[in-house]
């Protein structure tokens, strides 16, 4: 049941506030789209200008455009120097220019009449302490998987029982979950002393200080993480957490006027196409990249391959058919389109041609695999991609070759391996069958009635300042 007001009868006004990079803006426009859609609540999406890339400021335009209900918020940021930072990444910048301007969130809150916050696991040091100052709830919409969730949860405790014994990470056993083999631990948590370990380990420390915790995933993709996070099993003193995803999509990708791939997909055969997409960042290396074209050439399958050769708005200069070898795009014309473009993946995976996705797994890829029902061949790069991969081949919406070579976070996988792989999964019924019963559990966990939509409907109600039913 929405939430029909506070005792004087005012909606909830719930100001979302992202972090940069489309894997985690997309999700935070989603939820933005579902909160001020049947659940009783206005809601505000934080823009923060300048944008990191025009991909998120196109994707911002066309979600305003085609939902006025959700209300634009911009917040400036304060200018500063960059070049205190010369080798920094244009995320740690946007982290730091976020940290420098927060003094101005506050009254942006305060004029905005905010009455609860949902914010990104990265900007927690920044948000809380301002939501304290203003008295409000601070809730996180964690935009990766349940099991990274617990992971995050869990890991302070795991590096304080296993201080001291000079071994490293091994195997994080999650009491209530499962255990993640030391190879799917995130390569830069193997080093105490890396920045992102650390941030990792505050990270983990300060979701306690969080109102809620909202996660991007559904009971039946991942029963054990979601049942321990909302026992309170992975760590003491864990505010409810609701599990509202998949969030669907919303229609709102900003379409690309030149790219041909939909008329691409009409032409083949139903269920033919191998689908070969790494996210929105610059995901694989060039040598991997040639490995990969090699082994989707002689597969001998047809396919569409999503190539993003630039980080944020950089092009790195190097022309398609250099970067693939030599004659590649000639000799596979006639069954592979290979683009650029920024495509509408969810158009894509919902397109009937489609039989497989060649993912990295970042989070979003794999809940939007999950709600079409698309198996997907799991190859992760980085961060919490092995994670990810692990809960594809646990649910069974995917394969995960885990035997593969695995030399750390830049190890390549050869194009025999590849070929062989994707022959294996497109000839694989029952694969087929499994993630198509996952749709299923998809569209009835966000139906009403649902386990995610029962969880937006008691988030709702936490924002309303009612008490939460669901943990
Ligand atoms: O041409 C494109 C490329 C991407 N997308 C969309 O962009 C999003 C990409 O998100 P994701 O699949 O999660 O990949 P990344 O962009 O790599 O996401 C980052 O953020 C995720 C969520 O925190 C993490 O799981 C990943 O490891 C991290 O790299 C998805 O919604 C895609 O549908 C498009 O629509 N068209």
């Amino acid at each position: 049941m929405p939430s029909s007001g506070d005792a004087a009868g005012r909606r909830p006004h719930v100001v979302l506030i992202p972090s940069a990079g489309m894997g985690h803006l997309v999700p935070f426009g989603r939820l933005a789209v579902a909160l001020s859609s049947g659940h009783g609540c206005d809601v505000s999406l934080v823009t923060v200008l300048p944008t990191v890339s025009t991909a998120e400021s196109k994707h911002l335009d066309a979600l305003f455009d085609a939902f006025p209900a959700v209300r634009r918020l911009d917040f400036e940021l304060a200018p500063f120097d960059a070049s205190e930072f010369p080798s920094a990444d244009p995320f740690f910048l946007r982290f730091e220019a976020m940290r420098r301007s927060a003094p101005l969130l506050g009254p942006l809150l305060t004029g905005a009449g905010a009455s609860a916050l949902a914010t990104d696991i990265a900007l927690t040091s920044v948000v809380i302490p301002v939501a304290k100052e203003q008295g409000l709830p601070c809730h996180i919409l964690f935009t990766a998987s349940a099991a990274m969730l617990s992971l995050c949860a869990y890991f302070p405790t795991y590096l304080d029982a296993n201080a001291g014994d000079g071994g490293g990470v091994g195997d994080v056993d999650i009491p209530g979950v499962y255990r993640i083999p030391k190879a799917s631990i995130p390569q830069a948590l193997h080093d105490p002393n890396h920045l992102f370990t650390r941030q990792f380990v505050a990270n983990g420390r300060s979701l306690t200080s969080a109102a809620g915790i909202l996660v991007n995933t559904f009971d039946a993709l991942e029963p054990e993480a979601v049942a321990a996070l909302q026992q309170g099993k992975v760590a003491s003193g864990f505010p409810p957490v609701f599990a509202v995803g998949p969030l669907l999509p919303a229609s709102n990708q900003a379409k690309d006027p030149q790219a041909n791939y939909m008329e691409w997909l009409d032409a083949q055969p139903a269920r033919s196409v191998v689908y070969v997409s790494f996210g929105s960042r610059k995901a694989i290396s060039g040598e991997q990249l040639r490995e990969l074209a090699a082994g989707l050439e002689t597969s001998g399958h047809r396919f569409l391959w999503v190539v993003k050769s630039t980080v944020v708005d950089r092009d790195d200069a190097a022309e398609l058919g250099e970067l693939l070898g030599e004659g590649f795009l000639k000799r596979v014309e006639k069954r592979g389109l290979v683009t650029k473009a920024w495509v509408d993946q969810e158009e894509v995976l919902k397109h009937e041609s489609v039989a497989l996705f060649v993912s990295h797994c970042g989070w979003n890829s794999v809940t939007e695999a999950a709600a079409s029902g698309v198996p997907v061949l799991a190859l992760p790069r980085f961060g919490d991609q092995r994670v990810n991969s692990g809960v594809v081949a646990r649910a069974g919406l995917g394969v995960w070759a885990d035997t593969w070579s695995w030399e750390g976070e830049a190890g390549v996988i050869g194009a025999e391996e590849i070929s062989e792989k994707v022959k294996a999964a497109m000839a694989d019924e029952a694969l087929r069958r499994k993630a198509a019963s996952l749709a299923k559990a998809a569209a009835k966990a966000v139906a009403g009635g649902g386990s995610s939509h029962r969880c937006l409907v008691e988030f709702a109600r936490l924002c309303q300042g009612g008490t939460c039913r669901t943990n």
